[in-house]
């Protein structure tokens, strides 16, 4: 298989500079629906990913147990119960990108909430599916993606559940074997040490350049995801959209390492915003 770089000038052609007459609904309603009671932290790094990231709006589905601490970190976002079906169905319906999973759990209400948002999705949306909800989707006998662009963002383990690949399987061919039975409007992330991206039924897949084992810290995923999530409602759905979003959680966390030995996802967090705006301004 063909080979592309994921480097910083497919940053640089997606993040630009913001048209002066805009408002928060120019930028994406981003809906996190994930952080259970064991793994809150996950639903609030994605959220605060997405808000740092540039998300016009942004609400996490969660347990309610978390939202002080939500609220103590990120006042900007909203919260909502995921268990509440009937109060998570119009915000499905509005948010331009959703992402499932980080924290969710695999127990039955974290079932229950994965389906009823499935069923819910519709063509113009972007569905990111991440964590426990993969996890969860693996276990099924057939698995019915949703309408809507879809991108999966599975690291190996998670990967080997949905492909039944073993890890040391997991080869570019074999990978793109499985992203060409997904349907054709999805991008999958295939998260490691060396991340990558395959769109169906192409013969080249991306290769990140960013990144390094400073990143191996819980939540680093769960934050990649509030990045994509914001990126895509900003600046559109496309594998370059994606690909700019990957490179710029790792880069934030490759110019953290020149002076740290571990990149906390909330640093890389704090720091997004700032290396957008390098981004996007002329070199
Ligand atoms: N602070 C939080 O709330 C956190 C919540 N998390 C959530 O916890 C749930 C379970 O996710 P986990 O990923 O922990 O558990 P999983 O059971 O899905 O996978 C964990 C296994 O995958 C292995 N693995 C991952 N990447 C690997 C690689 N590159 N090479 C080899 N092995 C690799 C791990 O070593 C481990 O054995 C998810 O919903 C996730 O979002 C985690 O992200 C950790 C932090
Ligand atoms: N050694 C490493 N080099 C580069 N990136 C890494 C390294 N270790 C982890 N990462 C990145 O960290 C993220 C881990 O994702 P994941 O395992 O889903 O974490 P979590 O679910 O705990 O948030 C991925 O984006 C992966 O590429
Ligand atoms: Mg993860």
């Amino acid at each position: 298989m063909e080979q592309q770089w994921i480097d910083e000038q497919v940053a640089r052609r997606i993040v630009h500079p913001r048209a002066k007459d805009t408002y928060k609904g120019s930028f994406g309603h981003v809906l996190v629906i994930g952080g259970n009671a064991q793994y809150g932290g996950a639903g609030i790094m994605s959220a605060g990913a997405a808000v740092h990231a540039g998300a016009g709006l942004v609400t996490l589905a969660t347990r309610p147990v978390n939202n002080t601490a939500l609220h103590t970190r990120y006042p900007e976002v909203m919260a909502t119960d995921f268990t509440e079906l009937d109060t998570l169905a119009p915000l499905i319906q509005s948010a331009t990108v959703i992402v499932i999973g980080p924290g969710l759990g695999v127990d039955e209400q974290a079932a229950t909430t994965l389906s009823f948002t499935l069923q819910r999705v519709t063509d113009e949306q972007t569905l990111i599916i991440d964590g426990s909800a993969l996890t969860l989707l693996a276990g099924q006998e057939k698995i019915h993606w949703p309408k809507g662009h879809l991108i999966l963002t599975p690291h190996v383990v998670e990967f080997a559940r949905l492909s039944h690949l073993a890890v040391t399987a997991q080869t570019p061919s074999q990978i793109q074997a499985f992203a060409d039975t997904l349907p054709k409007s999805a991008v999958l992330v295939h998260k490691s040490a060396r991340t990558q991206l395959y769109v169906p039924h192409q013969q080249t897949y991306w290769q990140n350049t960013s990144g390094n084992p400073g990143m191996a810290t819980g939540g680093t995923g769960d934050t990649l995801t509030g990045v994509i999530a914001a990126f895509v409602a900003q600046f559109g759905f496309s594998e370059e959209t994606v690909a700019a979003a990957v490179f710029t959680h790792s880069a934030v966390a490759d110019q953290l390492a020149q002076y740290q030995y571990v990149v906390l996802p909330t640093m890389v967090i704090d720091h997004l915003s700032e290396y957008m705006h390098q981004l996007s301004e002329p070199k």
